[in-house]
């Protein structure tokens, strides 16, 4: 069995691929410090507390945050005993290289995500990504990631109101009502909420006319669906869609190994 783990800014999501399906997914939050046995003893008591049969013996990583690789490696070399798959790494392959400007370094959840997608629905998409940042990956006809767009997140936006500005509270994102908001809470979420909903249809109009070849877009990441309820705005919403990409890009190195 696989153990993807896709550690991002703000979550750290663990899941367990039996080879056909995700036995479970576990979340935690993102912390450079937390040990190997840390996460041992987190990931065992809940997938104890599931009853979960594991049979862990390959694992990959997809990290946003480099500083954490190191103790999710002793993690699986102490725990399940193998050298896991590292995505970004010279070791790791991709099914298609991105083609971006020499010596930069791509997301490696925008490599994921775009093999994940690709897989799924082919070429010509926009990945959009709700994370901790906003993310566009835009995936070329033969799957190749060729660049996008990194907005700030969702929650982001609203935190850095709060923290700029003395009289605005803490603001959890919700769909307002109206666009006039009548208290300072409805006049954050409005801002933030239909502020979104513009960027998110100007950036995919404005791909899709540099493009010039017609695109899906496939919105991934937890406030997706909040987005997807309000506007006609993404073609498909995955769930998955970054775990489905960690399988991939594991078989890929397996079949080409
Ligand atoms: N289902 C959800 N409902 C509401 N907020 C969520 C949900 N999932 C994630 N978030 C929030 O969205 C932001 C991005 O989370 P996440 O997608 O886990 O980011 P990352 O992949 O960058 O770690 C965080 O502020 C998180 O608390
Ligand atoms: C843009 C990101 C911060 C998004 O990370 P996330 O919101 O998933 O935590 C991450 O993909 C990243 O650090 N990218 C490196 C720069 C780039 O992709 O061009
Ligand atoms: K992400």
């Amino acid at each position: 069995m696989l153990l993807a783990i896709d550690c991002g800014n703000t979550n750290t999501v663990f899941s367990i691929w039996d080879g056909e399906t995700f036995l479970c997914t576990l979340r935690t939050s993102t912390h450079h410090a937390r040990t190997a046995d840390a996460y041992f003893t987190w990931f065992s008591t809940l997938i104890n507390h599931y009853g979960i049969k594991t049979d862990i013996t390959e694992v990959i990583i997809s990290s946003t945050v480099p500083r954490v690789v190191w103790n999710l490696r002793v993690f699986a070399d102490r725990f399940f005993d193998c050298r896991p798959m590292v995505v970004g790494k010279p070791e790791c392959l991709l099914p298609h290289l991105p083609r971006v400007d020499a010596g930069t370094q791509v997301g490696p959840d925008r490599l994921v995500n775009t093999a994940g997608a690709f897989d799924r629905h082919g070429g010509d998409l926009i990945v959009v990504d709700f994370g901790t940042a906003t993310t566009f990956d835009v995936v070329a006809h033969d799957g190749a990631y060729i660049g996008g767009v990194i907005a700030p997140g969702v929650n982001l936006s609203l935190e850095a109101l709060h923290l700029a500005a003395a009289a605005l509270p803490h603001v959890d994102i919700s769909q307002p009502q109206k666009v006039i908001g009548t208290n300072t809470v409805e006049c954050m979420q409005s801002g933030v909420f239909w502020g979104y909903v513009g960027l998110v249809r100007e950036i995919c109009a404005r791909i899709r006319a540099e493009h010039d070849r017609p695109m899906q877009v496939i919105a991934t990441g937890g406030l997706a669906p909040l987005f997807e309820q309000a506007a006609n705005l993404f073609d498909v919403f995955e769930e998955d869609l970054t775990m489905h990409g960690l399988t991939v890009i594991h078989r890929y190195n397996k079949d080409n190994s």
